[in-house]
C-alpha cells in the first residue's frame, strides 16, 4: 500500500497542552537527575533472546561500575530466570549497599507477591507496579473504566504496601514504592493526575527525601515532538499535590527518534529522574538512552554522576550482554562518531588540534581553564578512554590537511603546505583507484616508499653513507649563490650509495645542500637546485633529531626561471645532525626526481688540480674491495692511478680503477704470480717459539719444496726466498686486518718488500704484495710471494732449497 496523500484521514495529531506561562522553555539543567537503569527489566524483555544469568549479571556489575545506584534488575514474576538471578544477586552478596534494587510488576495481587518474595532480605528495593491508564488500553485491553481503572491501582497499591510491610517487618528490607500509569503521554493529563492521587493516598506513607513516591510518567511510545512531553510533565509537576513528597520519573521510549530530547526538555520542565537503557536498548525503537543523556550533560560542563571513562568496555559488555550491535554513528559510542574522511572537515580537526596546544599552553601560564573547542568534535574521546587514532580516516573524500595529520602523529613529521599538496596526491590517487580507505599504514608506508624515508627498507637509489662538511674562506664575499653573500664555501665530502654501489663525491657551494648538489652534478650528471628548504625538531631532550624538507627543481636555469619551475620534487630527510637532515632530504628528493633515468659511471677525477685525492682512491678501494689499505701503500697507488689516467683526460671510471688495482697487485684474478704459494705447513720447533715452515712453490712454473725456520712465518719466508736468489729481501712494512664477520671472516695483508740486489753496493728496489685468505697465515705468505712476484730479482735456479 503506497503512502497516502492524505494521511490526517488516517493519523491524528497529538492535542497540544495549553500552558501559556510554561516555564521549561527559558530553564537550564544545571545538575544530572536520579538514573534507573532498566536495561535488565525494559531492555531484557524487548530482546529476542532474554538474557541468561550469566549476562545479567556481567550487566549488572557493569552498570555497578558506571555508577548506577537504582537498577531495575527483573520483572521477577515474568520467569524462573528473572526470579532466581534476582536472588542470586542477593543471596550472593553483589549489591553494593548504596545501589537500589527495582523490580516490576502488575497489578495482579499473586504476581505482586512473587515480586516481593524476590527481593526479601536485600537491603533496599524500590517495587515498581504498573497500569495503563490511556483510552485505548482502558478501552481495548483492560476494557475499564477510568473508575475501574484507578480502582485497580488503588487496591494493587494497598496489597503492595501490605506485602511490603510484612517484608520487612520479616527480613529488614527497606522499601520505596514506584507506580508507573503506562501510556501516560496517551492518557489525558487530568485523569493521569487523578490516577497517581489516588495511588499516593492508598500508598498512605509518601514523605520527604528517601520516602518520596516516585511517579513514573512514560512516553511507553512516543506519539509527539519533545516539547509536548515537556508540557505534560511541567502541568503533572505543577498541579500534582505534595510536590515535595514526589519524585518525578522519566520513562521516554524512542518512537519518533526523540527520546533524548524529550528526557532533556522533560528535565526541565521538572523531571527528577530518568529511566533508560544503554545506547537505547529497549522495546521497538528502544528506551532512551542514558550514556547520551549523561554524556550530553558532560560537555556542558555538568558531571553526570555516571561514569563512562572506558567507554568501549562497556560497549564490549552491552554487545555481548543484549547480541545487538552499537550503530558505528551512534552518539559517542559508534565506531565512527570522531571520525573524520572528509577533507575539509580533517582539515579543521588538524588545525583545531594545533590551535588548541597554544591556547591550552597560554591558558594554563594564566591559571585560566583549558576549555575544550574543537571543530566537529563535541567532546574528547580521551575522556571515554579512546585514543585519537580514529579520529582522521583517509579516503577519495580526504584533503591533504586530514593526511599531513597522520603524518604528523605516527611519524612526526610537520610537512610544509607544498609538500602536503605533493604527496596528498600520491595517496588521492590511490584511494581513488583502489576505491577503499587508506588506512594509516598505506598511508605512512606510501610517504616512506615515495620519499625514502626511514631506514634501509625504504632507501632509494641514492642513500647517504657518511659525509664531511668542512668550510674554507671565500676570498670574494660578493660570490654567493643565493641572496646572501657566502663568505665561506662548505666542501662537501661523502660516501654514497649509488644503485648499491659506494662511492665518495665531493662538491662545494654556499653551503651543505648545494655542496652536496654540486657534488651530485660533478660526478653523476645530476643536475638540480633547492627552492625551498624547511625544517623543525622532533622529539626532545637526548632524543630530538632535525626534520627536513627540501624542494629541488631542475639546476642549470636562470634563478628566476628555476623560482617559477612548474615541476619540482620534495623529499624529506631526519638526522640527530641537522646537517645530516638536510642532505638526506636532498637526496630524497633527487630519488624522486631522478626515477629510473640511467646514471652515468661515475668517475674520479685524479690529475693534479683534481677533486679527488689518495683518500678518494683508497675509499673507493675499501668500499669496493673491502681493504684498508695502508697508507704508504695508498700513496704509492695513487701515482699509479694517475699515471693511468693521464691518457683519459686524468678521469678514471670507478670499475676501472677497482680494475687497475687488481691488475696492479694481481689481487682476486686468477693470473698465477711468478712465485705461488701451492701448499705450506708451519710447525712449532724446539722451545722459544721457533717455527719450522715448509712451502711447495710454483716458481717460473718449476715446483720448489723448501723449508726454513724462523720466528714467525714471514720471517721463516724470507729466509726460504733469500735462500733461492742473489741478494736480499726484507719486509720494510706489514698490515693486517680482518675482512667480514663470523664464519665467513677472512685476513687481508699488505706487505712492503724491499730488495737489495748486491750487499753493498745496494740497488734497492720496494715493491708491495697484498693478499687475503681465510687462513691468516696463508694471507701472510701470498702477500710476500706476490711482492717478491714483482721485483725483478735474481733467482738461483736451484732445486728444493739445494
Ligand atoms: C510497557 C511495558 O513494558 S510493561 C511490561 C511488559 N513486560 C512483560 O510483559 C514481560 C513479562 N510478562 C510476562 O511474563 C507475562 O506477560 C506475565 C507473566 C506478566 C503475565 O502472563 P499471562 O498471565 O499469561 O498474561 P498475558 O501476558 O497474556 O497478559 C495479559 C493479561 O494481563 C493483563 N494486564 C496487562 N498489563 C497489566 C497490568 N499492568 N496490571 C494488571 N493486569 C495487566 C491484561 O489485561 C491481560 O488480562 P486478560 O488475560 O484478563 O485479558
Ligand atoms: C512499565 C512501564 C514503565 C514501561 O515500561 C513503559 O511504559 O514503557
Amino acid at each position: 500500500m503506497p503512502m497516502l496523500a492524505e494521511p490526517y484521514q488516517k493519523y491524528k495529531p497529538y492535542t497540544p497542552l495549553v500552558i501559556p506561562d510554561r516555564q521549561w522553555p527559558s530553564k537550564v539543567q544545571k545538575t544530572a537527575p536520579i538514573w534507573l537503569s532498566t536495561d535488565l527489566r525494559d531492555g531484557n524483555q524487548a530482546l529476542a533472546n532474554p538474557m541468561t544469568i550469566d549476562q545479567k549479571t556481567r550487566f549488572f556489575q557493569t552498570l555497578v561500575k558506571c555508577g548506577l545506584k537504582e537498577i531495575e534488575v527483573a520483572y521477577p514474576a515474568a520467569s524462573d530466570t528473572d526470579f532466581n538471578f534476582v536472588r542470586g544477586l542477593i543471596e550472593g552478596g553483589q549489591v553494593p549497599d548504596d545501589v537500589w534494587l527495582q523490580v516490576l510488576t502488575p497489578a495482579r495481587a499473586d504476581l505482586i507477591k512473587r515480586t516481593i518474595d524476590s527481593v526479601a532480605g536485600t537491603k533496599q528495593a524500590i517495587i515498581h507496579m504498573y497500569n495503563a491508564t490511556s483510552p485505548n488500553f482502558r478501552n481495548v485491553v483492560f476494557r475499564n473504566s477510568k473508575e475501574k481503572t484507578i480502582a485497580l491501582a488503588v487496591e494493587h497499591t494497598k496489597i503492595v504496601r501490605q506485602l511490603t510491610e510484612e517484608c520487612s517487618a520479616k527480613h529488614g528490607t527497606k522499601f520505596k514504592y514506584e507506580y508507573s500509569p503506562e501510556t501516560f503521554t496517551q492518557t489525558e493529563p487530568e485523569f493521569a493526575i487523578e490516577v497517581c492521587e489516588a495511588v499516593k493516598a492508598a500508598w498512605g506513607k509518601a514523605g520527604t527525601g528517601e520516602d518520596r513516591i516516585i511517579f513514573n510518567l512514560p512516553a511507553t511510545v512516543e506519539i509527539a515532538p519533545p516539547n509536548h512531553y515537556a508540557d505534560q510533565i511541567e502541568n503533572f509537576c505543577r498541579k500534582i499535590t505534595e510536590r515535595e513528597k514526589v519524585i518525578v520519573s522519566l520513562h521516554p521510549h524512542n518512537d519518533r527518534g526523540q527520546g533524548v530530547a524529550a528526557t532533556e526538555l522533560g528535565l526541565l520542565a521538572g523531571g527528577d529522574r530518568v529511566e533508560g537503557c544503554l545506547f537505547g536498548n529497549g522495546e521497538r525503537t528502544g528506551n532512551v538512552d542514558l550514556v547520551n543523556l549523561a554524556l550530553n550533560l558532560y560537555t556542558q560542563g555538568i558531571h553526570p554522576k555516571l561514569d563512562f571513562s572506558d567507554l568501549q568496555s562497556v560497549i564490549d559488555t552491552v554487545v555481548a550482554c543484549n547480541d545487538l550491535p552499537v550503530h558505528p554513528r551512534h552518539p559517542y559510542a559508534g565506531e565512527l562518531v570522531f571520525t573524520a574522511f572528509s577533507g575539509s572537515h580533517q582539515d579543521a580537526i588538524k588545525k583545531g588540534f594545533e590551535a588548541q596546544r597554544t591556547g591550552h599552553a597560554e591558558a594554563a601560564s594564566r591559571g585560566e581553564p583549558q576549555y575544550w573547542d574543537m571543530p566537529y568534535l563535541p567532546i574528547d574521546p580521551a575522556d571515554l578512554g579512546c585514543n585519537y587514532e580514529a579520529v582522521i580516516r583517509v579516503n577519495a573524500q580526504s584533503g591533504k590537511g586530514g593526511i599531513a595529520y597522520l603524518i604528523q602523529q605516527h611519524l612526526g613529521l610537520d610537512l610544509p603546505r607544498k609538500m602536503q599538496i605533493a604527496f596528498y596526491q600520491v595517496v588521492q590517487e590511490t584511494a581513488d583507484r583502489e576505491a577503499r580507505e587508506m588506512l594509516v599504514e598505506d598511508i605512512t608506508s606510501a610517504f616512506r616508499t615515495t620519499y625514502h624515508y626511514g631506514g634501509s627498507k625504504y632507501e632509494g637509489r641514492l642513500a647517504l653513507r657518511s659525509f664531511k662538511i668542512s668550510s674554507e674562506p671565500v676570498a670574494d664575499s660578493s660570490v654567493g649563490e643565493g641572496d646572501e653573500p657566502a663568505d665561506e664555501r662548505r666542501l662537501f665530502d661523502g660516501t654514497i650509495l649509488v644503485d648499491g654501489v659506494l662511492r665518495v663525491i665531493r662538491g662545494d657551494g654556499n653551503g651543505p645542500l648545494s655542496a652536496l648538489l654540486d657534488a651530485l652534478c660533478t660526478h653523476l650528471d645530476i643536475d638540480f637546485t633547492v627552492r625551498e628548504y624547511s625544517e623543525h625538531a622532533i622529539g626532545e631532550g637526548s632524543n630530538v633529531k632535525a626534520a627536513s624538507y627540501v624542494e629541488i627543481v631542475r639546476g642549470g636555469q636562470e634563478v628566476k626561471d628555476a623560482r617559477k619551475s612548474a615541476e619540482s620534487w620534495w623529499g624529506v630527510g631526519a638526522d640527530s645532525d641537522i646537517a645530516g637532515s638536510g642532505l638526506r632530504a636532498v637526496l630524497s628528493a633527487v630519488n624522486n626526481a631522478i626515477g629510473n633515468r640511467e646514471l652515468p659511471e661515475l668517475k674520479l677525477s685524479v690529475g693534479f688540480n683534481a677533486k679527488s685525492g689518495q683518500a678518494d682512491v683508497a675509499s673507493a678501494i675499501l668500499n669496493s674491495l673491502q681493504l684498508e689499505l695502508p697508507r704508504r701503500l695508498q700513496a704509492s697507488f695513487f701515482e699509479v692511478v694517475q699515471r693511468a689516467a693521464r691518457e683519459t683526460g686524468d678521469d678514471i671510471s670507478y670499475s676501472s680503477l677497482i680494475q687497475l688495482f687488481r691488475d696492479t697487485f694481481n689481487y682476486g684474478i686468477p693470473k698465477p704470480s711468478r712465485i705461488a704459494l701451492k701448499s705450506f705447513t708451519m710447525e712449532n720447533v724446539g722451545e722459544g717459539g721457533r717455527k719450522e715452515l715448509k712451502v711447495d712453490l710454483d716458481w717460473d712454473g718449476v715446483e720448489r719444496q723448501l723449508s726454513s725456520e724462523g720466528t714467525g712465518a714471514l720471517s721463516a719466508v724470507l729466509l726460504v726466498l733469500n735462500s733461492q736468489i742473489e741478494g736480499t729481501l726484507s719486509i720494510k712494512e706489514y698490515a693486517e686486518h680482518s675482512i667480514g664477520e663470523g664464519s665467513d671472516v677472512q685476513a687481508a695483508s699488505y706487505v712492503e718488500l724491499a730488495y737489495d740486489d748486491v750487499p753493498g753496493q745496494t740497488k734497492r728496489s720496494t715493491a708491495w704484495g697484498v693478499s687475503s685468505d681465510t687462513d691468516i697465515t696463508a694471507s701472510g705468505l701470498k702477500a710476500v710471494l706476490r711482492a717478491a712476484s714483482v721485483m725483478d730479482i735474481a733467482s738461483r735456479n736451484l732445486v728444493n732449497g739445494k
